[in-house]
């Protein structure tokens, strides 16, 4: 499988402190990759390191082959690396549908029908205010805005957190087609069930280094990892 994204020996610091100290992973074509870990351990500074909202103090960052970690954040978007944050980002006081469009670009494969038929919810309340919606609603707009601006790389922190099962279950069978349709993901999530129900393959952070790396067949087959670095065995 190409390579598509590839972190090499980042670090990252929040002033002195020193967050990310050598994190390297890559994501290929089409594959879809979690990055799981405690509370605090670097994941969403991982993501947003490879976003272009915070620069690394040393390492690189390459997409498509591409150095992209000195490159402002638009341009990362540009080359096709979007980021849902954890927050989401919706705009409280603009209609679903604008929240949308502010994600369109002209040759994204992703205009409105296609969001619309993946997320029927969103077109049912296309004219409802973004601050009317439910938590899973602003996800599902959240990743529609993304897909609209045509990313390569989908990297989602901590989607499903908080939902309610049956929403979790829509959210995670629409990634699948998302998957399916050759975009590659970047999955943060606490949720092992998801993650495996979704992952080829998984990494491990730990205080900012990757201890662990994984294919889901073997991850799924290994308690002892999912004990030692995550503290929580599957249900
Ligand atoms: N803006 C910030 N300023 C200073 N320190 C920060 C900032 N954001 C995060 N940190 C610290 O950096 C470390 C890594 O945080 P990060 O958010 O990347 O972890 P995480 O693995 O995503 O955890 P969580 O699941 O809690 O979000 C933590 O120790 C956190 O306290």
């Amino acid at each position: 499988m190409k390579t598509l994204l590839s972190v090499e020996s980042v670090h990252a610091h929040y002033g002195k402190s020193h967050v990310l100290q050598g994190v390297s992973l890559h994501v290929g074509d089409g594959e879809l990759v979690t990055l799981l870990g405690r509370n605090g351990a670097g994941k969403t500074t991982t993501l947003k390191t490879i976003a272009g909202v915070m620069a690394p103090t040393q390492g690189q960052v390459r997409f498509g082959g591409e150095p992209v970690h000195q490159l402002a954040t638009h341009l990362v978007a540009q080359r096709g690396i979007c980021l849902v944050p954890e927050h989401r980002g919706i705009f409280k006081l603009l209609t679903v549908e604008e929240n949308l469009l502010l994600g369109q670009r002209k040759h994204s494969p992703w205009q409105l029908p296609d969001v619309y038929r993946i997320f029927p919810r969103l077109k049912e309340r296309r004219a409802n205010g973004g601050g009317q919606l439910s938590g899973g609603e602003q996800q599902m707009l959240a990743i529609g805005r993304a897909l609209m601006n045509a990313p390569r790389l989908l990297m989602l922190d901590e989607p499903v957190e908080g939902l309610a099962p049956v929403i979790v279950e829509e959210i995670v069978a629409q990634l699948q087609t998302i998957k399916a349709a050759g975009v590659s993901i970047l999955l943060v999530e606490q949720n092992l069930e998801v993650c495996t129900q979704l992952a080829d393959r998984h990494y491990v952070i730990e205080q900012g280094a990757i201890v662990h790396e994984a294919s889901n067949a073997d991850f799924l087959a290994d308690d002892a990892v999912k004990d030692r670095y995550l503290g929580v065995g599957m249900a």
